[in-house]
């Protein structure tokens, strides 16, 4: 099967500095990509400029076989099919979970139609059924600010499902969070790579060994290899740049 996305030789160069110096990377339609590395490798720059937060310097980046990402401005990149959840929240604190997801769903139609647009049955049995997957149905009706951290983090990760994205990226999604939660959130990131492709940014080397379908190592800008987490704690060039020191 042909991968989702396909990164060749993309390149950042921030007014001299290389934060991406020729990466090459397929994410495959099914399972979990883990992108782990150093501290400074470029992983949050690679996620950045998939999203189109920051623009490639060189080489392309193909989105189901026939979408050029390089130019695409960030809204574009979105209405294609790719959701960026970042580390810190941007829910509305003061709007229940139910509400935010709500403005999630309606994102794409202006603000008026937003604010009056009376939701349809089949449109509140999404949001139902969203706040079910995410473990927020007892507390929909709650003020979001009152949530837990991790409650806080699914929520968000709701609002991008809702909006059914083909792929989703997560920066760091258990930073912060308990035992409990980092199960539930590994729980839920499996039930979501079943519909739909999953490339997560993490440091933890317990929940990538628990949680992944496939690994890529990043070291100085580059892709230093990919394979299964088992074959990839193995690898000798891995255990000298970053295993060997942190997992
Ligand atoms: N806007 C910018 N201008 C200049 N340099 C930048 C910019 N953004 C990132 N960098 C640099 O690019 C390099 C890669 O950063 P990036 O955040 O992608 O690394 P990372 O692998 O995600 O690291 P970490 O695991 O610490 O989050 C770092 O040396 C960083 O300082």
């Amino acid at each position: 099967m042909k991968p989702i996305l396909s990164c060749h030789d993309v390149v950042v160069d921030f007014s001299g500095f290389m934060a991406l110096q020729g990466v090459n990377l397929d994410v495959e339609t099914s399972g979990v990509l883990f992108l782990i590395g150093p501290n400074g490798a470029g992983k949050t720059t690679l996620l950045d400029v998939i999203c189109g937060k920051t623009r490639a310097t060189g080489g392309e980046i193909t989105f189901k076989d026939e979408i050029s990402l390089v130019k695409l401005q960030e809204q574009k990149i979105v209405e294609a099919g790719i959701a960026r959840k970042f580390q810190a929240p941007s829910i509305f604190l003061h709007l229940t979970p139910f509400e935010n997801l709500e403005i999630a769903m309606k994102q794409k139609k202006k603000l008026f139609s937003i604010l009056f647009a009376k939701l349809t049955d089949v449109q509140k049995d999404k949001i139902n059924t969203m706040l079910r997957k995410i473990g927020l149905f007892e507390v929909r009706h709650e003020k979001a600010g009152s949530l837990s951290h991790g409650q806080k983090q699914w929520l968000e990760i709701g609002m991008q499902l809702i909006q059914e994205p083909t792929l989703l990226l997560l920066d760091e999604p258990i930073a912060g969070m308990s035992g409990e939660e980092r199960t539930k959130t590994g729980e839920l990131i499996l039930e979501i790579s079943k519909e739909c492709s999953v490339l997560i940014v993490e440091h933890d080397m317990d929940f990538v060994r628990k949680y992944s379908t496939q690994v890529v190592v990043m070291h100085e800008g580059k892709v230093l290899c990919q394979g299964e987490m088992k074959d990839i704690q193995e690898n000798e060039e891995v255990k000298n740049v970053y295993l060997g020191r942190s997992g």
